[in-house]
């Protein structure tokens, strides 16, 4: 038998751990690829930044002992723009128009700006009382030549590609994304679009795994729908799992005549858990199959919601090695929640900032794992911890939020 009726942490723990042990090789890509993806390796830093004290306005670089209170007149020695060293001197007296950006020249220390300043000729006459090292940016007072800068495990995030790209790195090491292969499964599904039998509804959970898959990054593809029959069912997921890094099915989980999902994990692979005390999505089954990680998700769309956005996603990101983790919202509860199950619970919400910028969280009164219009009308799932809870209006909550 394999594990059932598991804690949600322990749970969770199981599905960080099995995908840790088949984390997915790393890839060098140029730096234009590698937004959004998970860092491979720590990254040192090649150069120092900035690369070399340089100014931060226009105006002249003077020497600091050369000002005097009010105006002091400076020979004009030279021009220094952005770009590559003139390797010019200022000598006591003197001064160097300069631009933003550019190499502060030899001798000066502070740079005084344009609009403090008189040309006349190369007579400059500038003003005003500024400290040493004015408008001066120094080298390396952001980052130093060989220190570890991006860590491994981390998310590339705009910022980090282009710190990556101010240090003149072009690729860098990152951990390739899993491919994904999507199921809905069940008789009674149709296709949008189609005529609706007595007894059928159409397919939504399709495209709100889709969605939930691409909003994180994946490319995932959808396969047909697999229908309540044991044989189909075992060739549709033995064909996805060796070709695939992840398979996620969505319904036959439970414990229905034509749920078949979980037999042919056991037969023909591993089952890591099946039935995690959560509300909804207790019948989640999660194993491994020829080289894929399976997550069967029940079928009830909001259970899909839950244990997506838990389970699912927490192994995209260890089999991605992604150490950083999500940041962990909390917001304040609306109104008061109250329950008496020992389960961890989901409960679809809006949370929204107030007026004095505080995030509250306001419960959608819908129950049933299948109102997905709750869904659709909420923004966020507040998590309710494990075992009974009276929480009071006010009391902080965490939330995961999806739009
Ligand atoms: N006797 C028991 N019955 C049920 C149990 C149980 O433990 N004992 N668990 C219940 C819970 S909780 C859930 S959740 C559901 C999950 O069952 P399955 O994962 O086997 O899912 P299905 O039965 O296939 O579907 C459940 C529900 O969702 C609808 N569905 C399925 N796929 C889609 C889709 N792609 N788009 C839209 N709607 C979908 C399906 O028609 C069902 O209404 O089982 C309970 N029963
Ligand atoms: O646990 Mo089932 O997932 O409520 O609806």
């Amino acid at each position: 038998m394999p594990p059932t009726g598991l804690l949600f942490d322990d749970a969770l723990a199981i599905v960080r751990e099995v995908a840790a042990s088949h984390r997915l090789e790393t890839q060098t890509l140029a730096l234009s690829r590698t937004h959004d993806r998970i860092l491979a390796a720590d990254v040192h830093a090649p150069l120092s930044l900035p690369p070399f004290d340089n100014s931060a306005m226009d105006g002249f670089a003077v020497r600091h002992a050369d000002l005097r209170d009010g105006e002091t007149m400076l020979r004009l020695a030279g021009e220094q723009f952005a770009g590559r060293s003139l390797g010019l001197e200022v000598a006591a007296g003197e001064c160097v128009r300069i631009t933003t950006g550019a190499p502060m020249p030899a001798g000066a220390d502070t740079v005084v700006i344009k609009e403090n300043s008189r040309v006349d000729g190369d007579q400059v006459t500038v003003s005003g009382n500024i400290t040493r090292g004015t408008n001066v940016r120094r080298a390396g007072e952001d980052v130093a030549a060989g220190e570890v800068v991006l860590h491994a495990g981390s998310l590339l995030t705009p910022a980090r590609v282009s710190l990556a790209a101010s240090m003149g790195l072009a690729s860098l090491p990152v951990v390739r994304r899993p491919t994904v292969a999507v199921f809905s499964s069940g008789d009674e599904l149709v296709e949008p679009g189609m005529a609706l039998a007595p007894g059928e509804i159409y397919d939504s959970n399709r495209e709100l795994l889709m969605g939930l898959l691409r909003a994180d990054g994946l490319e995932p593809t959808a396969w047909p729908r697999l229908p309540d029959d044991p044989k189909r069912v075992e060739i549709a997921l033995r064909d996805a799992a060796c070709a695939f890094d992840i398979v996620i099915t969505c319904g036959a989980v439970s414990a229905g005549e034509k749920d078949h999902i979980p037999a042919v994990l056991a037969q023909f692979g591993q089952t890591h858990f099946w039935k995690v005390r959560m509300k909804p999505g207790m019948p989640l089954l999660f194993g491994s199959l020829d080289q894929a990680r399976v997550l069967g998700l029940p079928g009830n769309p909001v259970s899909v919601f839950a244990t997506y956005l838990s389970f699912g996603r927490a192994l995209v990101d260890a089999l991605q090695g992604r150490s950083e983790p999500r940041l962990a919202e909390r917001a304040q509860l609306v109104a008061p929640i109250d329950k008496d199950h020992a389960r961890r619970e989901f409960i679809r919400a809006r949370v929204f900032c107030d007026d004095h910028g505080v995030l509250r969280a306001d419960p959608n009164p819908a129950t049933g794992s299948h109102r997905l219009r709750a869904v659709a009308d909420s923004n966020a799932l507040i998590v309710i911890p494990d075992g009974p809870q009276r929480l009071a209006a006010g009391e902080v909550v965490e939330v995961l939020r999806y739009a």
